[in-house]
């Protein structure tokens, strides 16, 4: 591909990617990996370009572009060599037409960006929200250690047991300790965060919001497979890719159970008061993702962090009734906004008067609303909040 004709598929990528966060659709990665198994034509340098380019564009536009040329003339008018490549060419983009609509930069749109302000975040700490975001691995306990794991690239120890670090775009998922289970790709956050949870061998633990389980894999690791586990999800898929995971990491995850959205309850009865610990990742905007995802704040308005909000409150209850008296409860998101973190502390604990805050020990992170907000420009890690609650 020539580089003209690399800036049109990014363009015509942008125009997918926008469309698709407006309807909250398929994430950027998604799109882009779908759009290259269709064009075997572009080899491995046309699609770093390519990527390159897209990401470019939407860690630059805050606020929705019109459209993918809008999108990518605001990197054009940043940089020349890219401006100069609207020229009309075969397979690159028009040249710019005069009075032509250039989108407007920034961090986030208007109104994410002052619930960003008001969560106590300035202006260096959102903008490291949108850095490159280093690669994070985990090693599995079950089946190595770091310290004489044989990897193909050695990497820097971070301050996790078991945590290695290297630069992003490092292909490790190709390598043979990652398909053979021994290592997984897990942010320092969370690795920082299930090892900071108050559980001990022996305890019955329900992962309520366990997705494709990447934190109860590192619940079973810390524990050497000797808690009793249950990973529940309304995900279907996400939930699918859990058993083959396991298996993959030797993690023994006792009870896998799909969840009826709005009747959770029916298929978790059995748990009812029995967890020593019940961990809530809940859904979230993934604020503090957005170094992955940046697209992301694209598909955020203030109604659907309203929608996040009340499944936050009910996710949050329903691991309530799980809760044996005198257990305890984490609450996690991977979002620095206060309405996803200490807000929803605050709301939880005038619904039940009874439940207590209980300090968690992090090496990380700072104080927040009865809770630790880990940030990526103080932390090194990817944006979390989370807050630990004893049942009375
Ligand atoms: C942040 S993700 C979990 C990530 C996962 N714990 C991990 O570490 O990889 C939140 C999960 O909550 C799930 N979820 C959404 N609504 C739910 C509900 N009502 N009950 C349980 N899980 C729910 C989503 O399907 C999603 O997998």
């Amino acid at each position: 591909m020539t580089p003209a004709a690399r800036v049109q598929a990014a363009i015509e990528l942008l125009d997918t990617v926008i469309a698709s966060a407006r309807a909250k659709g398929a994430p950027a990665d998604r799109i882009i990996a779908e759009y290259f198994r269709t064009r075997r034509y572009a080899g491995s340098k046309d699609r770093r370009a390519v990527r390159d380019l897209i990401y470019r564009a939407i860690r630059l536009c805050g606020p929705v572009p019109a459209n993918g040329r809008a999108a990518m003339l605001a990197v054009a008018a940043q940089d020349e060599s890219i401006a100069a490549l609207f020229d009309g060419s075969p397979h690159g983009p028009a040249a710019r037409g005069e009075g032509e609509k250039v989108a407007s930069t920034g961090l986030a749109p208007k109104w994410l960006a002052a619930a960003l302000r008001a969560s106590d975040l300035g202006g260096r700490e959102i903008a490291a929200l949108l850095d490159r975001a280093p690669l994070d691995i985990r090693v599995n306990a079950l089946k190595a250690d770091r310290e004489s794991i044989e990897l193909p690239e050695a990497g820097e120890p971070l301050t996790s047991a078991q945590g290695l670090r290297y630069p992003s775009g490092v292909q490790v998922e190709q390598w043979p300790a990652y398909l053979d289970g021994l290592i997984e790709i897990q942010d320092l956050g969370s690795q920082l965060i299930v090892e900071a949870l108050p559980v001990k061998p022996g305890d019955t633990i329900v992962d309520l919001c366990a997705g494709a389980g990447g934190k109860t894999l590192a619940l079973a690791a810390r524990l050497g497979n000797a808690a009793s586990l249950v990973a529940a999800d309304t995900d279907k898929r996400r939930l699918g890719n859990l058993a083959p995971r396991a298996a993959r990491a030797g993690a023994a995850v006792d009870h896998i159970v799909l969840l009826d959205p709005g009747n959770e309850m029916r298929a978790l009865n059995h748990w009812v008061r029995k967890a020593d610990h019940v961990l809530v990742d809940a859904p979230c905007s993934g604020s503090g993702t957005w170094r992955r995802s940046p697209e992301a704040r694209w598909r955020l308005d203030p109604a659907e962090l309203a929608r996040l909000n009340r499944l936050q409150d009910h996710v949050l209850d329903l691991g309530a009734h799980l809760v044996r008296p005198g257990g305890t409860m984490a609450f996690v998101t991977c979002s620095v906004l206060d309405a996803e973190g200490p807000d929803r502390v605050a709301a939880f604990l005038t619904r039940h008067p009874d439940w207590s805050v209980i300090e968690l020990s992090l090496p990380v992170g700072a104080p927040r609303g009865g809770g630790v907000r880990l940030e990526p420009l103080r932390d090194g890690t990817d944006g979390f909040f989370i807050a630990c609650l004893r049942a009375p």
